[in-house]
């Protein structure tokens, strides 16, 4: 079936959030859901320094599908497509939200590029088609509303 995502905004300041995976990618992802105070946990088989450093819990283990249980999404930046897989069919069984990094035909849901300002956010998403299209397409928001903002004071 064709994807037709819909773009929400979700108040996470009390939800859990488990990333997979303790690299670079997972760190990325990090950085951005620590802007909307999200309650992170990482379980990974191997963690680098800055995620350690972020302030996120972090599991050093590997993988197991009890590690799903409590949580409302999941990313899923384990760098192995076989893992990825086995991740978004059990995060769908324990009813837990997937996002897996780079792998729209594995997301259930997708991460917008984001430009926000105070209580104002724009999202810009490209049905998960183009995300180059989307960043530059936030850019150009972004720029628009800052030129205005700075045209007013
Ligand atoms: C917006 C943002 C949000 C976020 O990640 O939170 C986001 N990707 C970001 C950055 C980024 N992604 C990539 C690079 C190149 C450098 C690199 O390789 O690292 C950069 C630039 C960078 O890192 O600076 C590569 C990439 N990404 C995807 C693919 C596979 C594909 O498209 O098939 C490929 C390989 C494409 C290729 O073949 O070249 C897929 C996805 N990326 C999405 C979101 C989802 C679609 C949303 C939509 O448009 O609907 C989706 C489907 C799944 C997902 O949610 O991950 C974030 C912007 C951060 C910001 O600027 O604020
Ligand atoms: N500089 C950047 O902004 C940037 C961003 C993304 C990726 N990269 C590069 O791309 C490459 C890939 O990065 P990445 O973070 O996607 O992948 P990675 O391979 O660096 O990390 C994968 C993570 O998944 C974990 N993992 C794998 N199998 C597991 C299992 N069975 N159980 C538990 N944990 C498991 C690993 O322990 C590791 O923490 C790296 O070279 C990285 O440096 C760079």
């Amino acid at each position: 079936m064709e994807k037709n995502y819909l773009p929400i905004a979700i108040d996470i300041s009390n939800s859990k959030i488990l990333i997979i995976g303790g690299g670079q990618s997972a760190l990325k992802k990090i950085r951005i859901l620590q802007r909307s105070g999200a309650n992170i946990e990482v379980v990974a088989g191997n963690i680098v320094d800055e995620v350690y450093a972020s302030g996120v819990i972090c599991h050093l283990k590997k993988y197991e599908k009890s590690d799903l249980n409590g949580y409302l999404m999941l990313y899923s930046c384990t760098n192995n497509e076989t893992l990825d897989k086995q991740i978004a069919e059990d995060g769908k069984e324990a009813g837990v939200l997937v996002n897996v990094h780079d792998n729209p035909t594995l997301c259930q849901f997708v991460s917008p590029a984001i430009y926000r300002d105070g209580n104002l956010s724009v999202a810009v998403n490209s049905n998960a088609e183009n995300v180059y299209e989307a960043i530059r397409v936030r850019n150009l928001i972004q720029e628009y509303l800052e030129n205005l903002k700075n045209t007013q004071i």
